[in-house]
């Protein structure tokens, strides 16, 4: 039993950021001795003492916590030298030590789960069954690569043909149960969620966006059957991000009616192609479009355009004549996808294989499109495979939720070192792991909210094609592709390392998930790349301000913002401090808001100086890290108005608690990070910095508490997150099994 004075004493005690970590650390062996630490700290800890009790955050609670550490264990000794406390009493002394009066939110994990999964959860949940019964479906760990693309294949049509799921039918119909269907895929395995992406988002998508009713007649029950498996073949050897320097060429031959597939040059193998090495039996080739005309030169360039080409002999699977193809080999990760590369020498095939959305060729040779210029057919060709990315961007958040959980449960579930004589504690309890973790868990919240906004955005677009929600979603899918790929890949890492040893084994799936996912950040463009779209689209609009134009909507805010950053910040307001006002949402927003706003204003004015020395390409350059960063702020400030607007939307109270937290994490880390910035600029004062430093820390705490919930909340299986480590029970004993005990 604990004497009732310790905790009338705890309760007492004016500050309620002593952290169950620090107080932990100070009895684990060869620590800093601290009482040992110099005297102005002691007068620190006495000033902090006397903070009242409506300052937000203590002065500094890591010495706060070792006195009231000293005086526990004093009192504990003292008053029963020798039994350690039950466990449920030790958290509950834990729980007060580490934030006063403040109770644990208890989360409906059901409802939370309700919320969180959507309305697509009934047919992920549907893919998941299909492989849980089907053990023979399972990917082993360390299957070997040629294995693996034909289990991935066996994977696709079991899927497609036992039982029943059809994507094709989402690619148009219902894109977010489409996305949905390839999250569930990619949860399994990532190189079936990508070998999906491929059949149907690429080449699917291509026939159904760039082609015509002649293609889609003829090309979509085999697409949707599989029984035409196809390829996407756009990036060639010399040339990926900067498609416009293909040179594969297309040339129209009036005689024949036809077109001529040639590759120039070895860099302009056609690579990386999905789908090409194995089981492609088409491929959509990307080539300059050649028509001959009577100058001297004997041929225009129309520019970029699509075709349909058969690769592979429909009955013998034979490779056909002209075309050369070759395996990419063995990958960092997804090898149960087959890379190929093709070559083609003099390919004929008949006019109507041309794409023809955007641009046509008649009988007689002559060109025709809706859209005056090179650049536009090109602009609306690629605009069209923004799906892809949207793709992308969700799937990475559901790779990010199976390592967010697995990390999570072993985190609670491991115990290393603790108080003298007493039990072990969690790894969780220690403040170094929540602070890996727990921002992490509410990156994961955030990047749901807004990546379903973003699925949202792209089904209202394909439904009204409107001008501005094209130009929207292009923008914000850069973005969010680019942020969440990247966040996810580096979390991946940390997440290994979180859990030691045993994050390491293979069949805990660190290892697969984080070379699978890598590429992410690659294909579907380079996410360096995709970020300059985003700024240049926030300058476009900002230059379309200043000549009287509007923002769009999801840019609306910096309308405001704008007016706020060229003003001076408030001198009063760069010093509050006060938890109700850190974690405001309006706070919150603001300070996001401005940061872009800033951003956006001052590398406009860079951009217009250098530009006058440098040129146009010159002066972006030497401003690249700086419009990265506006890229980055703009897109972090999105999904916080999304989590916020998820937060608010939340119908169950307790669920809607556990979010504002989750969010208020998010918001406040993520200022954190930036709080050089912020400091920069006084937006925010010393004193409020310190502030949001200590409550960042502490809501990683509350966070902790309910942890486990809110990873139970993405409602993953054990089938489907798979890591013995993480098993919902007896996951020792599971992990022991695998390894043969
Ligand atoms: C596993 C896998 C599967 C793929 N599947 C397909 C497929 O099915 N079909 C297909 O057509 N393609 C496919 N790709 C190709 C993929 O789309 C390209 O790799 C991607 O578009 C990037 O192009 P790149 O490799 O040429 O990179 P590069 O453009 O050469 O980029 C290399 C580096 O240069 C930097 N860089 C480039 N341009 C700029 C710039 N303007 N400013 C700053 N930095 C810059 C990038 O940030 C990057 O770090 C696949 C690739 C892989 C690895």
């Amino acid at each position: 039993m604990i004497h009732p004075l310790i905790i009338r004493h705890v309760n007492n005690y004016p500050q309620r950021h002593v952290t169950t970590s620090s107080l932990f650390r100070l009895n684990r062996p060869n620590r800093l001795d601290l009482a040992s630490l110099p005297k102005s700290t002691k007068k620190m800890e006495s000033q902090s003492r006397s903070t009242s009790h409506n300052q937000t955050v203590d002065d500094d609670s890591r010495l706060i916590t070792t006195a009231t550490t000293r005086r526990i264990q004093r009192l504990t000794l003292h008053l029963n030298p020798n039994p350690p406390p039950p466990e449920e009493e030790q958290q509950q002394l834990l729980q007060r030590l580490s934030c006063g009066s403040r109770a644990k939110l208890e989360v409906d994990k059901a409802a939370l789960s309700i919320y969180m999964k959507g309305k697509y959860s009934q047919i992920q949940d549907r893919i998941f069954e299909f492989f849980n019964s089907r053990p023979d479906l399972q990917t082993p760990v360390g299957i070997p690569k040629d294995e693996h693309r034909e289990l991935c294949w066996k994977q696709l049509l079991g899927l497609v043909r036992e039982a029943g799921v059809r994507p094709f039918l989402c690619v148009a119909d219902d894109p977010g149960k489409y996305f949905a269907i390839v999250e569930a895929a990619g949860s399994v395995d990532m190189s079936l969620g990508v070998k999906l992406g491929v059949q149907y988002s690429l080449w699917g998508g291509s026939v159904l966006n760039l082609g015509t009713k002649k293609h889609k007649d003829k090309y979509y029950d085999g697409i949707d059957n599989l029984d035409y498996p196809g390829c996407f073949a756009m990036t060639e050897l010399h040339h990926g991000s900067n498609v416009q320097g293909l040179q594969t060429v297309a040339t129209f031959d009036p005689l024949t009616d036809e077109f001529i597939i040639d590759t120039p040059n070895d860099g302009a193998i056609k690579w990386w192609i999905g789908n090409a090495a194995v089981h492609g039996k088409f491929a959509t080739v990307f080539a300059k479009l050649m028509l001959p005309t009577l100058d001297e030169k004997g041929v225009t360039d129309m520019g970029v355009h699509a075709f349909i080409v058969p690769i592979r002999d429909m009955k013998t699977h034979q490779t056909l004549p002209g075309i050369e193809i070759h395996d990419c080999g063995h990958k960092v990760g997804l090898n149960g996808v087959d890379n190929g590369a093709l070559r083609f020498r003099s390919v004929r095939i008949p006019r109507d294989n041309l794409l023809n959305r955007f641009g046509d060729v008649s009988r007689d040779g002559k060109y025709t499109s809706s859209l005056p210029t090179i650049n536009k057919r090109f602009a609306a060709t690629l605009g069209e495979l923004v799906g892809g990315r949207v793709g992308l961007a969700y799937s990475s958040v559901g790779v990010l939720k199976i390592a967010v959980t697995i990390a999570t449960r072993y985190s609670l579930l491991r115990q290393q070192f603790g108080p003298p004589k007493q039990p072990e504690v969690s790894i969780l309890d220690y403040q170094s792991q929540q602070h890996k973790l727990m921002p992490m868990l509410a990156s994961t919240y955030a990047f749901y909210f807004a990546t379903k906004h973003l699925v949202e955005q792209y089904s209202e677009m394909k439904k009204t094609h409107d001008e501005q929600l094209v130009a929207d979603v292009h923008a914000l899918s850069a973005g969010l592709k680019s942020y969440v790929t990247s966040y996810t890949a580096k979390s991946l890492s940390v997440c290994r390392e979180a859990c030691g040893g045993h994050g390491y084994a293979a069949v805990n799936r660190f290892g697969s998930l984080r070379n699978d996912h890598d590429i992410f950040q690659t294909f579907e463009g380079d996410n360096t790349v995709l970020l300059q779209q985003v700024a240049a689209d926030l300058l476009k609009r900002y230059k379309e301000k200043f000549q009287g134009g509007t923002f769009a909507v999801t840019w609306n805010y910096l309308r405001e913002s704008m007016n706020t950053y060229l003003s001076q910040p408030n001198p009063v307001t760069v010093r509050w401090e006060g938890e109700d006002h850190l974690r405001d949402p309006k706070f919150q927003l603001d300070a996001f808001r401005y940061r872009t706003s800033r951003l956006l204003q001052s590398v406009a004015v860079r951009l217009r100086k250098h530009s006058k020395t440098l040129g146009g390409f010159g002066a972006w350059n030497r401003c690249l890290n700086h419009l990265l960063t506006l890229a980055e702020s703009h897109i972090e400030t999105v999904i916080l108005a999304k989590f916020i607007e998820g937060v608010q939307n939340c119908p169950d109270p307790s669920s809607r608690a556990a979010l504002k937290l989750v969010c208020d994490l998010y918001a406040l880390n993520r200022i954190w990070n930036d709080i050089g910035t912020y400091r920069n600029v006084d937006y925010v004062a010393p004193n409020k910095a310190k502030a949001i430093h200590k409550l960042t820390e502490y809501l990683s705490f509350q966070v902790r508490n309910i942890a486990g919930e809110l990873v139970d909340a993405f409602d993953l299986p054990d089938h489907v997150t798979r890591a013995p480590i993480a098993m919902k029970s007896e996951a020792y004993s599971q992990y022991t099994h695998y390894v043969g005990f």
